[in-house]
């Protein structure tokens, strides 16, 4: 019987446990620059879907759109077919004066102020990241030269209300390092179902600076930005061929 999924429209793709998880589904075709052998497989509202090979291991890359919602879906569907690793390769605002446009944050833990995580469990369950898939995001990072922070995400669902800079300003004094949308539910769902998962973003918004023109600018193709994005998907994809080392 097919286990086709009801939104990334898959089903088990030739046992491929290993996914990275953009965002936007223009990522996508970013990602398949690195892999070879790469097949398009499903494009279903935001979910699009490919696979391919990196160092001969088979990779599946799948967008979730923007938000908790979204992603809890494609992490729910991506498991029930056999995936058990999943790596996101996010863009993020900064929430730390150190942290340049394209620099990488390799996230330790999220703030769950989205509203998916919290409706699976309660809000002190932690969203944290697979510890060894963590520290393979760092060697992965040293070993190609590439510069990262490590430090705390706050996952969001709001983006226009008229606290967005009183927000921020609160989770920075508190030493979060950056904002996204999806890594706190990622992590949380990843903890209840025994899914190991691991969180890069790339800085597309100095702290302190207009958010909005911010990500306009990476929807641009701004050069720092890109360069970032492309380290987080080379980040990805070696932290996941030393870990399918590790387990041979
Ligand atoms: O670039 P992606 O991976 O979509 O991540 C960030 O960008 C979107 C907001 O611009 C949100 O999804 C946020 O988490
Ligand atoms: O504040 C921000 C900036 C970029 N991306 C987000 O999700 N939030």
């Amino acid at each position: 019987m097919s286990n086709l999924q009801a939104h990334i429209r898959l089903s088990e793709v030739d046992g491929a446990k290993y996914a990275i998880l953009p965002g936007d589904p223009r990522r996508i075709d970013h990602i398949r620059e690195f892999l070879t052998d790469v097949k398009e497989l499903a494009y279903n509202r935001e979910l699009r879907s490919i696979s391919g090979y990196y160092k001969g291991l088979k990779i599946l890359a799948v967008s979730t759109g923007m938000g908790g919602a979204s992603t809890g879906i494609a992490v729910e569907e991506l498991h029930n077919i056999g995936v058990e690793t999943m790596i996101r390769i996010g863009s993020c605002g900064a929430l730390d004066k150190r942290i340049g446009l394209g620099a990488l944050l390799l996230v330790n833990g999220a703030v769950r102020d989205d509203g998916a995580s919290k409706t699976y469990i309660d809000s002190i369950y932690p969203a944290i990241p697979d510890t060894r898939l963590l520290t393979g995001t760092i060697l992965a990072a040293e070993k190609l030269s590439i510069r990262y922070f490590t430090g705390m995400a706050r996952s969001h669902d709001s983006f226009y209300t008229d606290r967005e800079e009183e927000i921020c300003e609160y989770w920075a004094k508190k030493g979060v390092l950056g904002s996204d949308m999806e890594t706190a539910a990622l992590f949380t769902i990843g903890g209840l179902r025994g899914i190991r998962t691991a969180s890069i973003l790339n800085n597309v918004v100095l702290y302190g600076n207009d958010v909005e023109a911010g990500i306009g600018r990476y929807a641009d193709g701004d050069e720092l930005m890109r360069q970032g994005e492309t380290n987080e998907i080379l980040v990805a994809l070696e932290t996941i061929a030393m870990e399918s080392k590790n387990e041979a």
